[in-house]
């Protein structure tokens, strides 16, 4: 099988300081990602842009504040980046598909499943697809908020082997390098608890038209990590440093995967869901857990905290609130209330009816 690269694009390597296209970053960028089809590669491009270039269109001259506005903006730039990307990869006979995401799109199984099926077909039929956030539709609870948060969960989905963050600085450093000159380059991270270490700051938001700065690409590095993902952050006018990266030199800044979970299933539970409370066990559960590979019964819980329903995604925490699994919870968090410290046997009659026997089957658990 042919490596899978998720290359992302941030709007400052998309664009100039005056909102305009440029041009000549994109065509490279093109030109580099059809060196390495030709090569064997599948490659995803994640591309931001449709807001400051919807912008720029519209005449705005700075990033748009309120929603609509945002909105409106990426609904006219969107058109606009899928009409060039469009021409400039048809000069090399290569057909492009739209796909815009919202995270409640990966969040549901049936379209997170979907959404696969639908990236290993373009790739079949030789399609480069170009991601983007379904920014005209998303609404701020269903919303990614940043691409290189959602580069990370499509390199997860789709069991990418690299993520490639190109933005408008070299690498990582220490601080901003546009506010601290002396700022230290960061070449190499192993665990990203290492960046804590390093006192590594991240600053506001980014440039003028960007979203997140380097903030949002340390979580997406952590994301793709995590799915056993190699993460490298490197600069956008210079997209040909990605064949060098996969050659193994040092540019940019390069992120080590940790270990993948075994199966999709486990790995849509680990990155794709969001937890939405937090059940806190008590220690014979915790252990059995961590080293014991079981499931979680109701006799080990010791308190629930926030309000889910069955089949919602869980954190599994210890005494101190450490998260230890994750999991989908058969049960929800009032059913949990009534059931919570008492023996499987006794469900039926605390609750009136028969329910799982479990309360996080292991199928459905994955070790933090
Ligand atoms: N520690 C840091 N190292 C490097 N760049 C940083 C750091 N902290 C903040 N930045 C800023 O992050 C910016 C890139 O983020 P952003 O504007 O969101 O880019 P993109 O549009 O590519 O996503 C850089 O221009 C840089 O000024
Ligand atoms: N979906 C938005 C991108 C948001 C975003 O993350 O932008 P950036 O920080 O430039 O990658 C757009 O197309 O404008």
């Amino acid at each position: 099988m042919s490596d899978t690269l998720v290359i992302k694009v941030g709007t400052s390597s998309l664009t100039r300081s005056d909102g305009r296209l440029a041009l000549a970053t994109i065509a490279a960028l093109i030109e580099t990602i059809v060196d390495l089809r030709a090569q064997g590669y599948q490659i995803v491009l994640v591309s931001s842009g449709a807001v400051g270039v919807g912008a720029a269109r519209l005449g705005m001259t700075e990033r748009p504040k309120t929603i609509a506005l945002k909105q409106a903006a990426a609904a006219v730039g969107q058109g606009i980046i899928m009409r060039v990307y469009d021409d400039l990869f048809r000069e090399h006979q290569q057909p492009v598909a739209q796909i815009l995401l919202t995270r409640g799109d990966l969040d549901r199984r049936s379209s997170y499943i979907n959404a696969y099926n639908t990236f290993q077909e373009l790739f079949r039929l030789g399609v480069m697809p170009i991601v983007n956030e379904n920014d005209t539709v998303a609404v701020d609870e269903l919303k990614f908020g940043d691409n290189d948060t959602l580069s990370a969960r499509v390199a997860s989905l789709i069991d990418a082997d690299w993520l490639f963050l190109l933005t408008d600085v070299d690498r990582l450093y220490s601080a901003d390098p546009r506010k601290f000159p002396d700022a230290q380059p960061i070449f190499q991270i192993d665990r990203i608890e290492d960046l804590t270490a390093l006192q590594v700051q991240t600053g506001g938001k980014g440039s003028e038209w960007g979203t997140g700065g380097m903030e949002t690409k340390i979580a997406a590095a952590a994301i793709a990590t995590g799915a056993g993902v190699k993460t490298a952050i490197t600069h956008g006018q210079f997209p040909q440093y990605i064949e060098r990266i996969l050659h193994g030199e040092p540019l940019g800044t390069q992120f080590t995967p940790q270990l993948r979970a075994a199966n999709a299933r486990k790995r849509w539970i680990a990155h794709g869901l969001i937890a939405v409370g937090k059940i806190y066990l008590d220690a014979g559960a915790v252990a059995a857990i961590s080293t014991g590979g079981k499931s979680l019964l109701p006799a080990g819980i010791a308190r629930i905290e926030g309000e889910f329903e069955a089949t919602d995604a869980v954190q599994l925490c210890d005494a101190s609130g450490k998260e230890i699994a994750r999991g989908i919870v058969n049960y929800s968090s009032s059913e949990l209330d009534r059931i919570q410290g008492h023996r499987s046997t006794d469900i039926i009659d605390l609750l009136g009816y028969l329910g799982e026997e479990t309360v996080v089957h292991r199928d459905n658990l994955v070790l933090s």
